[in-house]
């Protein structure tokens, strides 16, 4: 962005996780909020997720290809409106591989057949709280694509989900991948930051797409 006092640098923030500023132009953006659009709509659209405590999750989720629900993964909308969880279109897995090829170099892309999308929708004072993403049972990178609102994502480490961690500003078309020794350190979102979307793209709040693969088997 031409506005910034220093340009922002593609960073590696732990050994295996890597930022790259500013990965998706405008278009891209747009093409991407769009498609977001479409699979948020029913069936099989956007909920509110329920933890197993009784609370619920402040960002909202829509799943591609398998659907996440805490702390499994199934293929209809098992804890809402029970239909097929939508279909994972195969530009998006492309995406993810160039994603990783360009981040953590081809040998980690290469076995890497993308299979499920989380899309997360933050508005108001949503957030998400430190995890993993440990429902998988490949150890491929998971790719995350931001859109809309500037967010404060918080990247741990593997054994606690407390410090040492690094927080870092994902904004608008800004990709993140963590693999390797990094898959699963612990993350969340403690912030969002309102009314920093770009003024172009017509996003209110923040939308993240995350790629994964399932390692499950191929249903025959
Ligand atoms: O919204 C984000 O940037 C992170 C989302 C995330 O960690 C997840 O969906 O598991
Ligand atoms: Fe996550």
């Amino acid at each position: 962005m031409d506005t910034e006092l220093f340009p922002r640098e593609r960073a590696e923030i732990a050994p295996g996780a890597v930022h790259v500023p500013d990965w998706l132009d405008a278009t891209h953006q747009r093409e991407l909020l769009e498609a977001c659009r479409e699979w948020a709509r029913p069936p099989a659209g956007l909920r509110t997720v329920r933890t197993p405590g009784g609370g619920t999750m402040t960002a909202r989720q829509v799943c591609l290809g398998w659907h996440w629900y805490p702390y499994a993964y199934a293929r209809t909308v098992v804890d809402g409106d029970g239909t097929p969880v939508k279909p994972f279109p195969a530009w998006l897995g492309e995406l993810g591989r160039r994603a990783v090829t360009e981040t953590l170099g081809p040998e980690q892309a290469r076995p890497a057949d993308y299979d499920i999308a989380l899309i997360n929708f933050y508005d108001g004072d949503a957030r998400m709280g430190m995890h993993r993403d440990a429902d998988e049972k490949s150890d491929a990178p998971v790719v995350s694509l931001s859109l809309g609102d500037t967010c404060v994502f918080r990247f741990g480490n593997t054994e606690t989900r407390t410090r040492p961690y690094t927080d870092v500003e994902l904004r608008s078309g800004d990709l993140f991948v963590f693999g390797g020794p990094s898959r699963l350190a612990h993350h969340g979102v403690p912030r969002v930051c309102p009314g920093t979307a770009p003024a172009g793209l017509g996003l209110t709040g923040r939308l993240n797409v995350t790629l994964r693969v399932s390692g499950f088997p191929v249903a025959t």
